[in-house]
């Protein structure tokens, strides 16, 4: 096999090959970290690549391998993690200055898992500043580019980690989504984004943004190795309150299935009359056609709340948990401080320096919001909005397994045009943000390439815990159009 092979390879043939011992660890990480090396350059997808730590974890699997003991579900797997989950002993910046040297000294609960199941890690993903942007813009380390085509974004705030998948880095990677943040840069890419249900995966090391919204979820080429990822990092973890106790089924039962028949795909109406891309549009009526060919019946819904007040009540409640989730970065803690006169001056200037435009912007709107005199007109009014939200999707459940819409409005824009005017970036959330708004998993999935060349996404909402119904929609449509490719010369079909 010519060594570039092995990056176009999923996580499940490659640790066949191991076992039949067609090629080493060793060698696929030397291969990954090379490809990384001469591609990084360009593309920026890499905060911190771990080139020693990867090495040395190789040999240790190989050895490991050599004496025949058990595999775990990701042995040998090159993984990519967003930089805003914390490694034992590995700086974690969050893409801002004020992390620049932040190393910390535990690993968060995702990272355990990865490890246990044999995975390697081999970086650490650039992303928008403390996960807030849509385009790895606000990274404080410079953008990241989208692998399809470098003169636009890979979309955010885990451009980083769906960058690293496209480019054959690594077959897989976890991102984190508050608004959108794994969905969105996944279709703008060409891969496979899961947010999964609020409450699935413990989010102990997960540097806080906005806590009553943030998830950890994977990114993939194919839907088992999503799957597998999935079972590894959704073990359940007392560590984080939030984390759901109850028993997960085995994802990779919802694959391969033949037929969707008894089954409901909801299909998003109203959103025609809207700005839509009519790239975007006929991707989403393809997928339905799929669905419908394979089975599953079509039926009408009407989400006039998620889609028309879901962007505010997000831009309220975000950033009013933002602004309380980031006054412990103080110029005190973590290492980032500026000289000052006093507490108050250091303060200042050590917050002035130490965030980004994008950040001050939040925490500026979170800290009007919840102030006492506005408190009721804005925060509250969001939070009951958020109800009605959460409603909203209890009813169209009522009618419908999984929902079928746009994952973004629009398709990978150009660096730099959205970036003077922040409206238009948040814009991209819009049919992203009511799943994390109502605590729903919802998929990001590659449907087919533009005239121009560039990934068009759909996404997949799912019930609370739904997340095999949405498996199931999936691999139907999986099994008609494929698995997502990397740039390294894969089809683009
Ligand atoms: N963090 C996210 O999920 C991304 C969203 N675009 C935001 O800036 O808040």
């Amino acid at each position: 096999m010519k060594n570039n092979e092995f990056l176009k390879l999923s996580a499940i043939e490659l640790i066949s090959g191991y076992k039949k011992g067609s090629y080493t660890i060793s060698d696929v990480i030397e291969t990954a970290l090379e490809h990384i090396e001469a591609n990084e350059r360009n593309l920026n997808a890499l905060i911190t690549p771990m080139y020693e730590e990867a090495r040395s974890r190789a040999w240790m699997l190989d050895a490991a391998l050599s004496r025949g003991e058990d595999m775990g579900p990701l042995f040998g797997v090159p993984v990519v993690v967003k930089d805003n989950i914390t490694i034992d002993g590995i700086r974690t910046t969050c893409g801002s200055r004020m992390l620049e040297n932040w190393i910390p000294p535990y690993s968060a609960h995702v990272v355990e898992c990865l490890e246990r199941a044999g995975a390697v890690i081999i970086g650490k993903a650039n992303m928008d500043e403390f996960a807030m942007g849509s385009s790895t813009e606000f990274s404080a380390f410079g953008p990241t580019l989208n692998p399809w085509d470098l003169s636009r974004v890979p979309g955010g705030s885990s451009g980083g980690s769906a960058a690293s998948v496209a480019a054959g880095y690594a077959p897989i990677s976890l991102g984190s989504d508050t608004g959108g943040s794994i969905r969105q840069p996944a279709a703008f890419c060409g891969v496979y984004g899961l947010k999964p249900t609020y409450g699935l995966v413990s989010r102990f090391g997960l540097v806080a943004f906005a806590s009553s919204l943030d998830q950890i979820g994977p990114f993939a080429r194919n839907l088992s190795d999503l799957a597998v990822v999935l079972q590894v990092i959704s073990e359940a973890d007392t560590r984080d309150a939030t984390c759901v106790r109850k028993e997960r089924p085995n994802y990779l039962d919802f694959l391969n299935v033949e037929s969707l028949k008894g089954f409901k795909v909801g299909y998003l109406s109203g959103y025609e009359s809207m700005e839509i891309d009519e790239e975007i549009k006929r991707g989403v009526t393809q997928a339905l056609r799929i669905c419908q060919d394979a089975g599953a019946e079509i039926v009408e819904v009407k989400l006039p709340i998620s889609t028309r007040y879901g962007l505010p009540c997000y831009y309220t409640i975000a950033p009013a948990e933002a602004s309380s989730n980031l006054a412990r970065f103080d110029g005190v803690q973590y290492g980032f401080s500026v000289e000052a006169e006093d507490l108050q001056d250091l303060y200042l200037k050590s917050r002035g320096a130490g965030f980004g435009p994008e950040v001050k912007r939040r925490i500026l709107i979170g800290t009007f919001v919840l102030g006492s005199s506005r408190y009721d007109a804005y925060y509250l009014q969001a939070q009951k909005v958020r109800q009605l939200i959460i409603r909203e999707f209890d009813a169209a459940f009522s009618r419908a397994d999984v929902l079928l819409m746009p994952a973004t409005p629009t398709l990978p824009f150009r660096r730099g045009e959205k970036m003077t005017d922040p409206v238009k970036t948040y814009m991209a959330d819009l049919f992203t943000i009511p799943a994390n708004l109502a605590g729903l998993p919802g998929l990001s999935m590659k449907i087919s390439f533009s005239h121009s060349g560039l990934p068009i996404g759909v996404q997949l909402v799912g019930k609370k815990f739904g997340e095999g119904d949405i498996l199931k929609t999936a691999s139907v449509i999986e099994k008609v159009i494929g698995p997502a490719v990397t740039t390294l010369g894969g089809d683009r079909k």
